[in-house]
């Protein structure tokens, strides 16, 4: 039986990129573990504008905290997959494998060190023309899309 990959989301402070992450989630299959506490609730407008019908379709597993999601997470035996900027290796040469958690870090600051330290693997999105960092929303979309294109 498989368990399929899920998206996580570090206590995420801009409802729209929520919102956008469980239409596409919604759409592709995949489940999404929210990290609390995030910067709204879920009867925010920007959410419901972003995320609209789908989000009743979307398979949605909140944590109060990251040690809450961290206990839940291993004793699932999932592993995981961080996606920051300050990771060397591109996620395209990544195995992935069927039950990972992708992780994202917040918009405003990724993830903190403790987070960090816990991944199997933390992976990194090239950005050629430069620049910071990508949008959340894009980023898990680019991430996802890899992942399933490999896990078939
Ligand atoms: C807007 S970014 C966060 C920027 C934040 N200032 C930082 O330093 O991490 C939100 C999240 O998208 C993901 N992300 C954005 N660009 C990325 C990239 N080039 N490679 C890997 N992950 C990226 C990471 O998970 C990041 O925590």
């Amino acid at each position: 039986m498989t368990q399929g990959i899920r998206i996580a989301l570090y206590q995420p402070d801009i409802a729209g990129n929520t919102g956008t992450i469980l239409r596409m989630a919604a759409c592709f299959g995949l489940a999404v573990d929210i990290i609390e506490p995030a910067g709204f609730d879920l009867s925010d407008r920007n959410l419901r504008r972003a995320g609209m019908d789908y989000l009743e379709m979307a398979a949605l597993k909140r944590h109060v905290d990251f040690a809450t999601f961290d206990a839940w997470r291993i004793s699932e035996g999932r592993r995981l997959v961080l996606f920051t900027t300050k990771a060397a290796l591109p996620y395209t040469e990544f195995r992935y494998a069927d039950g990972d958690v992708i992780l994202f870090g917040r918009e405003s600051a990724g993830v903190p060190d403790h987070v960090h330290d816990r991944a199997d693997a933390r992976l990194l999105i090239p950005m050629r023309g430069g620049g910071r960092s990508l949008n959340l929303a894009l980023s898990a979309a680019i991430a996802a899309s890899e992942a399933m294109r490999q896990l078939g």
